[in-house]
């Protein structure tokens, strides 16, 4: 288990984590979502062992991680980190960057398992290829594959298909997690992607001002996410009054996701329409509502200056009355 431990750390005076608490279990997946500068980054480096900690502990299964005042060359054998800029050997083809940490006594073995990650990061093609010739996203897979060629206990992923095309990010996306968990490597993620949290990570912490503001399952922040920065990293939501809902609950505003409002004959939200926004299956719909923006899909786009009655969906009702 990875135990992180009332953490604080600035790279000046000005503090960037303060004081964060968590724990990932061997195997489970954790994604760290919040704005950018809000220490993602930071917060993966320190758990690689990347600076000397001024307060709090991190522990890898009781053994201490320590910074560069502890340890000559950074980083430990059971841990694997991939940075946003990827550190590989331009002058050599993709075969053998991913093949560089194996060891060279099992020939056959060492074929093996590299042919398998080429696979699984889907580099056939390039196998040969100098790394100093692939594009941006080529050079990030072979940063994954070398990352888990080697099998690390745990690996520290900084947006880890943020240069690969969405053609292939869903397939590549899936590979890997899978591989992750079938091999029960414990995985952190930072990411801004949803795609990335939803589908696959165990829990997800939230960073806001150098603090955890949330600290759950994907799921139970989906449903009730307590501030606005949560709602908006999954969906577009509106701020609406609980009262011009009905809504039985204590809280003088709620969060409805775009896609909880629909259409009634019945008097409730009447909203006048001002934009349409093409999203493919759907569109998006901007309309004013009592001189505020509102945002609901629809599968045609409406007539602007339009006036629509919206309500919650049965769903979305009970998801907030729950809150
Ligand atoms: N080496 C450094 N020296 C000084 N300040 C730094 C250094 N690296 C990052 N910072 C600062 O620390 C803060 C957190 O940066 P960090 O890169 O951890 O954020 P992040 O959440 O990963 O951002 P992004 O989502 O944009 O990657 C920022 O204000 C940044 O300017």
């Amino acid at each position: 288990m990875l135990q992180v431990q009332n953490i604080s750390f600035g790279y000046t005076k000005k503090t960037i984590l303060d004081h964060i608490s968590f724990s990932v279990a061997q195997g489970e997946q954790l994604s760290i979502i919040g704005e950018s500068g809000s220490g993602k980054s930071t917060l993966l480096k320190l758990l690689y062992g990347t600076y000397d900690l001024p307060e709090g502990d991190i522990l890898w299964k009781d053994q201490p991680i320590l910074g560069p005042k502890y340890n000559l060359v950074i980083g430990y054998d059971f841990m694997k980190y991939v940075a946003q800029e990827f550190d590989l050997m331009p002058f050599i083809s993709v075969k053998e960057n991913i093949g560089k940490f194996l060891s060279n006594f099992f020939p056959e073995e060492k074929e093996r398992r590299t042919t398998e990650l080429i696979e699984l990061v889907d580099l056939v093609e390039f196998t040969d290829v100098k790394v100093k010739l692939l594009s941006g996203g080529q050079k990030q897979r072979v940063a994954l594959a070398r990352a888990i060629a080697r099998q690390p206990e745990i690996i520290l992923l900084d947006e880890p298909f943020s240069h690969i095309d969405n053609f292939q990010k869903q397939t590549l996306r899936r590979n890997l997690f899978k591989y992750l968990k079938e091999k029960n490597i414990t995985c952190v993620v930072a990411t801004h992607d949803r795609e990335d949290v939803l589908p696959y990570a165990d829990q997800m912490i939230v960073l806001n001002d150098g603090k955890i503001i949330a600290y759950d399952t994907p799921e139970n922040l989906y449903k009730q996410p307590e501030k606005p920065l949560i709602a908006s990293f999954f969906d577009e939501f509106n701020t609406i009054k609980a009262s011009d809902l009905n809504l039985e609950t204590t809280n003088a505003s709620v969060f409805v996701y775009a896609h909880e409002l629909q259409f009634t004959k019945e008097a409730a939200l009447e909203v006048e329409i001002k934009h349409n926004y093409f999203r493919g299956h759907l569109y998006l719909i901007e309309a004013d509502f009592n001189s505020e923006s509102i945002f609901f899909y629809n599968n045609s786009p409406l007539n602007i200056n339009q006036v629509v009655n919206l309500k919650l969906t049965e769903t979305a009702k009970k998801r907030i009355e729950l809150q």
